[in-house]
Parts: C-alpha cells; structure tokens; sequence
C-alpha cells in the first residue's frame, strides 16, 4: 500500500486538508493526535515524559500540554528529548495502524515531516502552503495563541521554500474550494498510479 506523506508549516491548513482526503474514502493517520493518544495511554511514553518534566507534565494520567509546551518550545534540546520519547512510539503506531487498512493508499500527516526525515518513509509527500499572514490570522482564530507562541513553534519548524525542495505535490491553501479541487485531483492521479 502506498503512503502519501502530508506536511505544512502550522496553520497551514493540513488537517484540513487531510480531512479532504477523508471525504474521499481514504484513510488518514494524523500524527499529533496519535501523539495525544499515546501520551495519555502509553505507559512508556507517559513514564518518560514524567521522569524528564517532572510529575507537574501530567494530573489523573493526562498530560498538561500547556505545561510541556512552555517547556519545549523555547528549550531546543528538551523539545529534542520530547521528539525521541513519541516519535519512535508514533512510528510504531502507524506501521500497526497501516496494516490494518484496506485501501490503494493512506495518508499519514505530520507537521514535521521533512525536518525529522519521516517523509523518506512515504512514498510520495504532498506540501500545503499558506502565506505567513494567512497562518497568523488562522492560528490566532483557531487557538486564540499569541504571536510569541505561535513564532516560538514556528521556529522549531522548516520554512516553506526549504520544504518545497522535497516535496513531489504542492497546495497553496487560500481558498478552501480551489484546495478541495486540487486534493481531488490528486486523488484521481493517485488512484491512477496505484
Ligand atoms: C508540546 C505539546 C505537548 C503541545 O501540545 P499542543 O496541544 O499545544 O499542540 P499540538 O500537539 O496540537 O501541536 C500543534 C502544532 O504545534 C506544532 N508542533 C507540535 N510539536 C512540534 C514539534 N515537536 N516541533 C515543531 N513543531 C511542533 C505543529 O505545527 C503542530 O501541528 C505537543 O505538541 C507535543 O507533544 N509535541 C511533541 C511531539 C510531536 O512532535 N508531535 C507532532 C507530530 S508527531
Ligand atoms: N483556506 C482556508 N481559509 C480559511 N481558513 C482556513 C483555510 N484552511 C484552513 N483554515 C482554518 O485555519 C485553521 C488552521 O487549519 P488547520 O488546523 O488545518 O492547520 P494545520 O496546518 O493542521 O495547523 P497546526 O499545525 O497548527 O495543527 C483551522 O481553524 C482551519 O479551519
């Protein structure tokens, strides 16, 4: 089964985009709330999360995200350290997720795809891109985050033109009903090529 990998900087609109997908029938792994999932019920991950955060990273068995992330993303080699703990965990997932599934392709959607070489694994990786001012006005919609927030993960995180370089399929996300069409389309070249 082929593996389309899907990537795009933060409020890019990717799990928008996977959701397209879905529509169509495809199966769809999102890596970040598969990552929520194993931080909360994997005894390994979340054992490890404690033994580098503290016991302050989780109440009653639930991480406390705003806590990890104001940990992270202004510390490189905690957020380094965090990576090695659920990366490995998520790969494991999708590989048993991915046999499970009956379909000429899936999708699997990590915000950071390129710059941690998960892309090398898919067999073909689809890039959605939005303008910087686009993402901002979204994310500060969606998430109500501050600018610093958002900038402090954004910094952890490739830009668009040096992602382009690696990607075979590009999506300029602006208005949903042209992106629609275009994940449409590649579905069909997609299902030609399978
Ligand atoms: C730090 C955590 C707890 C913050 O949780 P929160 O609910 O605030 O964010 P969420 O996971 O929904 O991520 C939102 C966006 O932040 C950015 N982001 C998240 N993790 C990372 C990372 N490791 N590096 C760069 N950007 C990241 C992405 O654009 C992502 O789509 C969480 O992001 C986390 O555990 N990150 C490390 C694991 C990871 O890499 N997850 C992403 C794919 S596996
Ligand atoms: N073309 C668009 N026009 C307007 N709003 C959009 C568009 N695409 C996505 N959005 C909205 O922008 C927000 C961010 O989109 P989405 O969650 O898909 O991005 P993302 O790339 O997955 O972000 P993150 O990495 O932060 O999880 C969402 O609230 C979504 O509904």
């Amino acid at each position: 089964m082929k593996v389309l990998g899907l990537t795009g900087g933060m409020g890019s609109g990717k799990t928008t985009v996977a959701g397209f997908f879905k529509e169509l029938g495809i199966p769809v792994y999102i890596a970040d709330t598969e990552a929520k999932n194993l931080m909360e019920k994997d005894r390994e991950v979340r054992q490890s999360i404690i033994a580098l955060f503290g016991e302050q990273a989780y109440h009653d068995n639930v991480p406390d995200r705003k806590f990890i992330a104001s940990r992270v993303f202004g510390d490189k080699e905690k957020l380094e350290q965090l990576n090695s703990i659920i990366h490995p965990a998520v790969a494991r997932n999708f590989e048993y997720w991915k046999q499970q599934q009956n379909s000429p392709y899936v999708v699997y959607e990590a915000a950071i795809l390129f710059e941690k070489g998960g892309y090398k694994k898919c067999d073909f990786n689809l890039l959605v891109t939005a303008p910087l001012e686009e993402k901002l006005k979204r994310l500060k919609k969606r998430d109500n985050s501050s600018l610093e927030e958002i900038e402090a993960r954004m910094a952890h995180q490739w830009s668009d033109e040096k992602k382009k370089g690696l990607a075979d399929f590009i999506i300029e996300n602006i208005d949903l009903s042209t992106t629609r069409k275009m994940v449409c389309q590649l579905h069909e070249n997609l299902l030609n090529s399978a």
